[in-house]
């Protein structure tokens, strides 16, 4: 007989919390403030895209087990809290914990006594101590539980993740394990520590993948000044198994709902103990570059110069999402691109197979990937999805003014695109070369 969670917040990390928690047989208590999202839910629609997401919140609520509510009242029976609210970036990079800490204060007029209040929110250090604090009732434990969960990939990375890690001080070791059970058999590694570990690991990895971004972007235009292929340079740094092959594409620069609040977050965290953490300043720069990079190059493409004029040229976007495999456009290093050369006075149509709409002033999204050649004078991969290298090429070429493409995503065969009738730029690549 499965245990009684409740999730509250229903966005990427609720949903999917709330439909593993069902599918791992608990019964399952979603409450959200968005009356139209909870309708939908409710009807078994999700509209994030979510491998797998749709079928699990349809079978929980088909088994009853899984069911959405406006009403946090709903709360009052079950034994396991888990809070899954926004965290946005707030002023001077700090994590805007207001939503978080408003509902915890409406908490201990309505949980029973026992019920253990998870955080799976991204949180700064200290925060569970804080929340103790707020919900002022001892008999409430608090576990830090953060998510690792990767966008397009939410329902896998829930069920089978790297690690689940729980943190809460000794008195509250026994709720911490009961939290660890809920996740059931698991070939993780369950990691139980202190509150503020837990709160701070969250933060150091994804500061370290953006990081890890940073590095190879600003390596990839190394490459480019000496004649070297970080295709090459970071495939061969992946295999030594003390780095891994992970996170070393370099692209337009990293986004996201996490990285970029995240990273700022710790940064901040940091001048707050007076601890120099220069290097995450300099990898925020670096991204900051990156995306600045790209339009350089865009616009040498299709210029001949790096500050070459766009005005009324046509350009076609693949990619909008800030990458592949989800909708997602918040902080998109595509989007910002897209925006740049909109500012710059070019006409862009874009592509992406999670994307329907964004700000029509900037970008007409289309629904056919031919369409967005259509007398461009270039092509721009923007997001790294895997369908844009099985795309008939040779008709991309032909419905084209200009068979140029800039592949700030390093995701096509230049031999295949070039056999197309394509002149291909890539980042940190050698046009001329082959790797293999
Ligand atoms: N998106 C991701 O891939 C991951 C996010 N996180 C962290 O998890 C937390 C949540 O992130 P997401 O799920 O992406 O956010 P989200 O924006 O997708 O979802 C948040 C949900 O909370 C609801 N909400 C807001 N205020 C509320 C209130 N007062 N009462 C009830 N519901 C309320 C919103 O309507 C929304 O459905 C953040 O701290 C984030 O840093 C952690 C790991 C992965
Ligand atoms: O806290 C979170 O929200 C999550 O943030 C990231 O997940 P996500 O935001 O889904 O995105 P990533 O897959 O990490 O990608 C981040 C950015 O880096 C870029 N990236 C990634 C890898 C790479 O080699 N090159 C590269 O440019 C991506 O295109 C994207 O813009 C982390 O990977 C998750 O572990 C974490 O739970």
């Amino acid at each position: 007989m499965g245990e009684r969670v409740g999730v509250i917040g229903a966005g990427y990390v609720g949903l999917t919390s709330a439909a593993c928690f069902t599918q791992l047989g608990h019964q399952v208590v979603c409450v959200d403030n968005d009356q139209s999202k909870v309708e939908a839910l409710r009807r078994g629609e999700v509209t994030i895209v979510e491998p797998g997401l749709t079928e699990l919140v349809r079978d929980g609520l088909g088994c009853g087990r899984l069911r959405f509510t406006t009403t946090p009242d709903e709360l009052s029976d079950v034994d396991f809290v888990f809070l899954c609210l926004p965290t946005p970036e707030g002023k001077d990079g700090a994590a805007d914990v207001r939503v978080l800490e408003e509902v915890v204060a409406t908490l201990p007029g309505l949980l029973r006594p026992g019920c253990v209040v998870v955080t799976k929110s991204t949180v700064p250090v200290g925060t569970g101590a804080r929340l103790t604090e707020l919900l002022g009732r001892p008999d409430l434990p608090v576990v830090s539980n953060p998510e690792f969960l990767r966008e397009g990939h939410a329902v896998e990375d829930f069920l089978t993740p790297d690690r689940i890690v729980l943190g809460a001080v000794p008195e509250h070791r026994a709720s911490a394990e009961r939290v660890a059970a809920l996740y059931g058999e698991t070939n993780a590694p369950v990691w139980f520590t202190d509150p503020a570990s837990a709160e701070l690991t969250k933060y150091a990895s994804n500061a370290f993948l953006a990081l890890k971004v940073s590095y190879v972007n600003v390596l990839a235009e190394l490459c480019e000044h000496y004649g070297a292929d970080i295709r090459d340079v970071g495939r061969l740094m992946g295999l030594d198994s003390r780095i891994g092959p992970a996170f070393l594409v370099p692209g337009p620069g990293w986004g996201g709902s996490c990285l970029p609040k995240d990273t700022a977050a710790l940064l901040r965290t940091a001048d707050h103990a007076g601890v120099d953490f220069g290097i995450l300043r300099d990898a925020m720069k670096a991204n900051a570059r990156q995306r600045a990079a790209v339009v350089r190059k865009i616009r040498l493409a299709i210029t001949g110069v790096s500050d070459g004029s766009l005005s009324g040229i046509r350009i076609g976007l693949l990619g909008l999402a800030f990458k592949a495999g989800t909708g997602d456009l918040r902080e998109s290093p595509a989007l910002a691109v897209a925006r740049e050369l909109a500012r710059s006075g070019a006409v862009l149509t874009a592509y992406d197979p999670g994307v329907e709409a964004v700000e029509p002033d900037i970008v007409q999204v289309v629904d056919d990937p031919y369409l967005v050649a259509k007398d461009a004078a270039a092509l721009v991969v923007l997001t790294e999805w895997p369908e844009f290298r099985e795309l008939d090429w040779e008709r991309l070429a032909a419905a084209t003014e200009r068979a140029v493409v800039v592949d700030a995503r390093n995701l096509l065969d230049p031999a295949t695109v070039g056999e197309a009738g394509f002149t291909h730029t890539g980042l940190g690549t050698d046009p001329n070369r082959r790797t293999g």
